[in-house]
């Protein structure tokens, strides 16, 4: 018998990928695991160790391994680990649904037609039985007029746009949920898209399969039920990590007729963190892992405050440095090296302090996603030109700050040179002007707000300036559309096709703008995730030495994400929350158990959890009569240690 270690305790189950992905007779499977245990290393694993013959008979025929990832970050990572090979179609669902219908447009204008019809319909109905003059009645009229416009152009439209990432503005755009949609749609309703993929994909595989759109995925496991034996569709996932409401909450029982290759090991956590695991795992699937023989030990705390009058950021660097002190661990005082885990964003923003800038963006309807994900192009005048000019200059480095010029500044663009709107020495004399002028703002250590460095930066035409904030302007008026003729007709046109007349754009941008110039820099780290700040739900497939999980339910805004004290009793499941759960509907504490399973299992090394409670004792009695935590887990501080007014301030 040969021996079996912690590395090859599981390889049963890449031997059963392995054979599923056959193109003789491809099989589907679903690698249900919890979390480290190595999931998206087998869906690498499986992807390297095709076979030659198989790749040359993919190669041949122009077929490809549809690889769906949950972020672009892992599409990225995996597309490294398979050297970019094409033959490897990587990317995200929304990515991969858009690329199905994309060339359709004839197809999607027929289903949005009905779609639309079927919506307008609805809202005439919901019309006929609310009351006039209601603020949801104004809201319904306002919807089927916007809807009723939409569809009088679609005969308009030839080709229709769509970014996977990001806002989708303008006529021919098509939302997120409409891709998905109609992805979902053409795969069940028409037997020519379903053939055509089948002949494009003899492998369809999906990593953190448990979040992936009810639509799509109730979609394609119909699809394959249709075309058993032709197509083998991979899942990997984990039901306990499913942190969207999204994702199919069913999808370990609707795969009956898969491979189900299974894992014990957990390769990431030291032992104490997986011990804390499985504990609140034994509450809802009790699918229990095994630590590592080389990762024993590790260290979990919890710190326990009032949340009522703690001070927050005393309360948290002093959990810190307990870790430290715990831990033996000094990179637990180094802010750089723990992550820390918020549940929303705001109060990342809040701690890294770029709340004036993040409050008002993050609010406005259609910018919110844009701005989130740092690709509103707005957001971008000030992260990808501006910034990187001023932290240019400040640093004495010439030749980076030309880059960044010639890069975005139609004032050194050489088609505008050569367009004969002013010679070399003219442009870049007036760009050697703009960028005095800006840089004058920040003399003596001033830090402007950002509205100042846009009017200067607008006054001597550094950038263009996206449609947005052309509003946030009233003077730009001549200048800027004589900067926008030379933008437009150089293709650079940076404004979003917002109607001018979408006030609230310009509302939040104007707010936004009082905020520090410095908070771009702060946003910017945040959304490049160089920050040590991610939330519960950003962190998805990552893993970190020190994570210091934050629970804050009084500063939570939208309540139905989570309930911390609903999870650990201090507060009582509501009425209509047990009403549900009779129905077999999950609840707020299934939901914000499998929240605290994802950012816990993050954690290699050690890992703190920060609680705020309106009754610290409830939940030190619910952790330990658990099991969850030794009482020397818990730290308690004594009332007012971390008062609010006694700290001193920041
Ligand atoms: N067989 C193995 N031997 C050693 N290390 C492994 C093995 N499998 C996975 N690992 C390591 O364990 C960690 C977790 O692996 P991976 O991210 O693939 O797990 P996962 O199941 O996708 O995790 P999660 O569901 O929590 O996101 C990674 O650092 C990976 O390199």
């Amino acid at each position: 018998m040969t021996d079996v270690s912690d590395d090859t305790r599981d390889a049963g189950a890449d031997a059963t990928i392995r054979a599923c992905l056959s193109l003789d007779q491809p099989r589907s499977f679903f690698l249900y695991a919890g979390a480290g245990s190595g999931k998206t290393r087998s869906l690498k694993d499986a992807l390297e160790g095709l076979d030659t013959q198989t790749l040359t008979t993919l190669r041949k025929h122009s077929r490809k391994i549809a690889v769906i990832t949950y972020t672009n970050a892992a599409a990225d990572e995996i597309t490294r680990r398979v050297k970019a090979d094409p033959v490897f179609q990587v990317q995200t669902i929304h990515s991969f649904a858009w690329s199905l219908i994309e060339g359709r447009p004839a197809d999607i204008r027929g289903w949005l037609e009905r779609n639309l019809k079927t919506e307008i319909a609805e809202i005439e109905v919901a019309q006929a039985k609310g009351k006039a003059g209601t603020a949801a009645h104004d809201e319904r009229l306002k919807k089927m007029a916007s809807k009723t416009k939409r569809l009088g152009r679609l005969a308009e439209i030839r080709a229709f746009s769509y970014a996977p990432e990001g806002d989708n503005f303008g006529r021919d755009a098509l939302q997120h949920a409409e891709v998905i949609a109609l992805a979902a749609h053409f795969l069940t309703e028409s037997e020519t898209f379903q053939n055509i993929v089948l002949a494009r994909y003899p492998f369809i595989l999906i990593d953190e399969s448990q979040d992936t759109m009810k639509p799509l995925m109730e979609a394609l496991l119909t699809f394959e039920a249709r075309h058993r034996g032709r197509i083998a569709l991979g899942l990997l996932g984990d039901t306990m990590q499913r942190i969207y409401s999204d994702g199919l909450r069913d999808l370990d029982k609707r795969v009956g007729d898969f491979e189900q290759p299974a894992k014990q090991m957990n390769h990431r956590s030291r032992a104490r963190i997986i011990d804390l695991a499985n504990a609140i795992r034994r509450e809802d699937d009790s699918r229990q892992q095994r630590a590592r023989e080389d990762k024993p030990g590790g260290t979990v705390r919890v710190f326990l405050a009032p949340s009522e009058g703690t001070d927050r950021a005393a309360f948290e660097a002093y959990a810190q440095a307990e870790m430290a002190r715990i831990t033996g661990d000094p990179a637990w005082q180094d802010p750089e090296t723990i992550k820390t885990l918020t549940i929303e964003r705001h109060m990342a923003a809040a701690r890294l302090g770029f709340s004036d800038l993040f409050e008002p963006l993050s609010k406005a309807g259609n910018l919110k996603d844009g701005f989130r994900n740092g690709t509103l192009p707005a957001m971008r005048l000030f992260t990808h030109r501006i910034l990187p000019l001023v932290e240019a200059h400040m640093s004495g480095d010439a030749f980076t700050a030309m880059a960044v010029l010639r890069d975005g500044s139609p004032l050194v663009d050489k088609r505008i040179i050569r367009s004969d709107r002013g010679g070399q020495a003219t442009g870049l004399d007036q760009a050697r002007t703009g960028v005095e002028a800006l840089m004058t703002l920040f003399e003596d250590g001033r830090d402007p707000c950002c509205a100042e460095v846009l009017k200067v930066v607008a006054e001597h035409r550094l950038f263009p300036i996206p449609g947005q904030l052309r509003h946030c302007l009233p003077d730009y008026g001549s200048v800027a559309q004589d900067l926008a003729d030379n933008i437009d007709e150089l293709d650079l046109d940076t404004s979003e096709a917002i109607p001018p007349t979408e006030n609230n754009f310009t509302e939040a941008w104007t707010q936004a703008l009082e905020a520090p110039f410095s908070q771009v820099a702060r946003y910017l780290a945040y959304v490049e995730d160089r920050s040590p700040y991610g939330t519960h739900q950003g962190v998805k497939g990552l893993e970190f030495p020190r994570v210091m999980v934050i629970a804050d339910d009084a500063r939570t805004r939208f309540k139905g994400l989570a309930s911390y004290e609903t999870l650990f009793d201090v507060k009582p499941l509501s009425a209509a929350s047990r009403k549900k759960a009779d129905q077999g509907e999950e609840t707020t504490i299934e939901r914000t158990r499998r929240l605290l399973y994802v950012t816990c299992t993050r954690a290699e090394d050690s890992l703190a959890l920060v609680l705020y409670s309106e009754s610290p004792d409830t939940i030190q009695e619910f952790l330990i009569s658990k099991g969850w935590m030794a009482e020397d887990e818990v730290v308690m501080v004594e009332a007012g240690t971390f008062d609010q007014e006694a700290a001193p301030q920041s």
